[in-house]
């Protein structure tokens, strides 16, 4: 079946899917990036060279920072926009979308409003048909067409099989759910548990610890969901407990780089500085206003949030992680 992509975003993930959609021979595939400097870049090189090296892109995909171009004609958009950037970004699009079904590939929290990024692109662009895709991804190996599994999840299950059935592939699984709140809080929670083991990481805490920090993380991660609306059980599934593994563990996360940065020393200011985004940097912000609202216990997200926005030195924020009474196993 012949379908036209429209992917907002020219970073490592939007590359990515790109890339991956480009496979189909029956696919048009456009990607759109804010900057224009960076769409030329990959548009000369056939590559995105500072965030997705040595991924070529197919010269069937195009490039372009015109949003009117991007979406011309576009049977589904995807959004890879970093969800600091996504409002603003969306705002060129308004007026621009139909009834096409919109897929999320952002995870994040937004600063401010705590929008999750389905709340944002409904907000902005008015649009009703979403779906979020979700789970253990890098973008250095779906770029290179490794195998992985995600989950596609939409309050309208037509949609989340339409994904299923047309972004899927053999070697791209795409499982489906329903829980939007679910799947979309574990994207977000899980990069700033990433931090926090990159912290771990750095500190050469060692591997029990860190199992620790990481099953107790996912704890947390799972209180503060179902406090939101989630269902516990999308926490052990892959946009839970797949996309935790990956990101704690992978060399190629950048949530889990800027941990490990922090935890050896260097500097924040450098640490936070740079091309590529760290999501968890932001969403420990909108973690930590909201759980100052509601009253919720946290203690690992605080502790990112303190480290990375306030300056606590890693290792205090880790002596008062451990003077805390350890209680029931399941709370
Ligand atoms: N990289 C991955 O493996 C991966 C996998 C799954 C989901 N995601 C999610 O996808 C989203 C995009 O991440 P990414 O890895 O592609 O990002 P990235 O770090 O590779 O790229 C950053 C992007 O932000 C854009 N940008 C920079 N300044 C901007 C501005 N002022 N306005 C608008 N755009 C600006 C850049 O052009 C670039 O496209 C994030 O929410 C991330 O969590 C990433
Ligand atoms: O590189 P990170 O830390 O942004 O993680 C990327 C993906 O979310 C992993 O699934």
């Amino acid at each position: 079946m012949a379908l036209t992509f429209a992917v907002l975003g020219n970073g490592a993930w939007g590359t990515a899917i790109a890339v991956h959609l480009s496979q189909r021979p029956d696919y048009r595939v456009k990607l759109w990036g804010a900057l224009p400097e960076t769409v030329e870049e990959m548009r000369r090189l056939r590559e995105n060279v500072p965030l997705l090296p040595g991924v070529r892109i197919p010269e069937s995909v195009v490039l372009t920072s015109d949003p009117a171009e991007a979406v011309e004609g576009a049977d589904c958009w995807m959004s890879a926009i970093p969800t600091a950037f996504l409002r603003a970004s969306l705002q060129r699009f308004a007026g621009l979308a139909s009834q096409v079904p919109i897929v999320s590939l952002s995870k994040g929290l937004e600063n401010g409003t705590f929008y999750r990024p389905t709340e944002v692109i409904r907000e902005v662009l008015g649009v009703q048909r979403l779906a979020v895709l979700s789970g253990p991804s890098h973008a250095e190996e779906v770029g290179r067409g490794l195998p992985a599994a995600v989950v596609a999840a939409s309050e309208e299950l037509e949609l989340a099989l339409w994904v299923q059935r047309h972004i899927g592939t053999e070697r791209f699984r795409v499982y489906t759910n329903s829980d939007v709140v679910g799947v979309e809080l574990c994207g977000a929670l899980k990069n700033v548990m990433a931090i926090a083991a990159g912290l771990c990481d750095g500190l050469q805490f060692g591997d029990n610890a860190k199992a620790a920090l990481v099953t107790r993380g996912l704890a947390e991660m799972t209180r503060f969901g179902v406090a939101h609306g989630a269902d516990s059980h999308t926490f052990h599934g892959l946009a839970g407990l797949g996309d935790l593994i990956v990101t704690c563990y992978s060399e190629h996360s950048r949530n889990r780089r800027v941990g490990f940065r922090l935890g050896r020393g260097e500097p924040r200011e450098a640490v936070l500085a740079g091309p590529q985004v760290a999501e968890g940097v932001w969403t420990s912000r909108s973690v930590y206003e909201r759980v100052q609202r509601i009253g919720l216990e946290t203690p690992i997200m605080t502790g990112v949030y303190r480290i990375v926005h306030e300056g606590q030195s890693p290792l205090d924020a880790v002596r008062d992680l451990l003077r805390r009474q350890p209680g029931n196993e399941r709370w």
